[in-house]
């Protein structure tokens, strides 16, 4: 068979999961995180649509709260969406590691790419969501975006007893540490495999590829892209998004 013969290889198709189901115990008592509001508009649908933003994405699984799925699906009709991805919505577990795995599972075939994004991430520019996919299409099995840290890192020992003191126990060397974000993309075989064989609780997807053994690589990160967890993170978010607003003019 000649060269030109040869059929050319199915395009990568990329998904996006978006664990959604957490309660957000740090920002506070009220609606699960992702259902509160941000300038008006739900945490949640401000993270699919960031996703959604990017043309490589055709297909979108948020992870809603347990009990909340109905309610997730009936927010998603309600708010304007691209036309050309699909959505699912499935009920997420007791972790963000349990969710993110019932989002992979509820994965059809066809999409080689997948990115994992907290909905507690919302305001992710798209620029920083296409950077990760980039990196996975040119080989990379699992990509973070990640920045350089501003505060110095301490290690400590944990108190035995709460309240006493932490004694510092050693202080990383900060030029070789960076805050990981999300989207986290990877190469979708590599993420069910390290689904299926880590077990202990981790805080990140990533973390459980770099224990198969396999190289993580870091994309820039972006500021916009910092996850809303205490209150004074709302205050950053609106601030975030009524610059976009004059940015648009509007
Ligand atoms: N059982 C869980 C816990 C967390 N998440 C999701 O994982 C992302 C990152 O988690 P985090 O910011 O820690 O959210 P919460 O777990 O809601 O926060 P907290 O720890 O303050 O309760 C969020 O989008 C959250 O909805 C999830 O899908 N399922
Ligand atoms: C995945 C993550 O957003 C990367 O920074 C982070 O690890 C989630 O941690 P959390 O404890 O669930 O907030």
């Amino acid at each position: 068979m000649s060269d030109d013969s040869r059929p050319s290889p199915a395009p990568t198709r990329t998904a996006a999961v978006i664990p959604a189901a957490g309660r957000g115990v740090r920002l506070g008592p009220g609606a699960p995180k992702a259902l509160r509001t941000l300038s008006g508009t739900p945490m949640l649908i401000h993270a699919v649509r960031a996703l959604a933003a990017s043309r490589a994405v055709s297909l979108v699984v948020v992870v809603a709260p347990p009990d909340g799925a109905a309610e997730v699906k009936s927010l998603l009709d309600a708010h304007a969406l691209p036309d050309r991805t699909d959505f699912l919505v499935v009920p997420g577990g007791e972790s963000r590691q349990e969710s993110v795995k019932l989002g992979l599972d509820a994965l059809p075939p066809g999409h080689d790419i997948v990115l994992v994004h907290d909905a507690a991430r919302p305001l992710v520019p798209v620029d920083t969501v296409d950077a990760v996919i980039e990196a996975v299409r040119d080989g990379a099995p699992a990509v973070v975006p990640a920045l350089p840290l501003a505060d110095t890192v301490k290690e400590v020992r944990p108190a035995e007893t709460a309240g006493d003191p932490e004694p510092v126990v050693a202080t990383p060397e900060r030029a070789r540490l960076r805050a990981v974000q999300t989207p986290q993309g990877f190469d979708r075989a590599t993420l069910v495999r390290a689904h299926e064989t880590v077990t202990e609780n981790v805080t990140d997807d990533a973390s459980m590829v770099e224990q198969l053994g396999l190289t993580v690589v870091v994309v820039p990160g972006h500021e916009e892209a910092f996850k809303v967890t205490r209150p004074l993170d709302l205050v950053l978010a609106e601030a975030v998004l009524a610059r976009r607003r004059l940015n648009d003019g509007f």
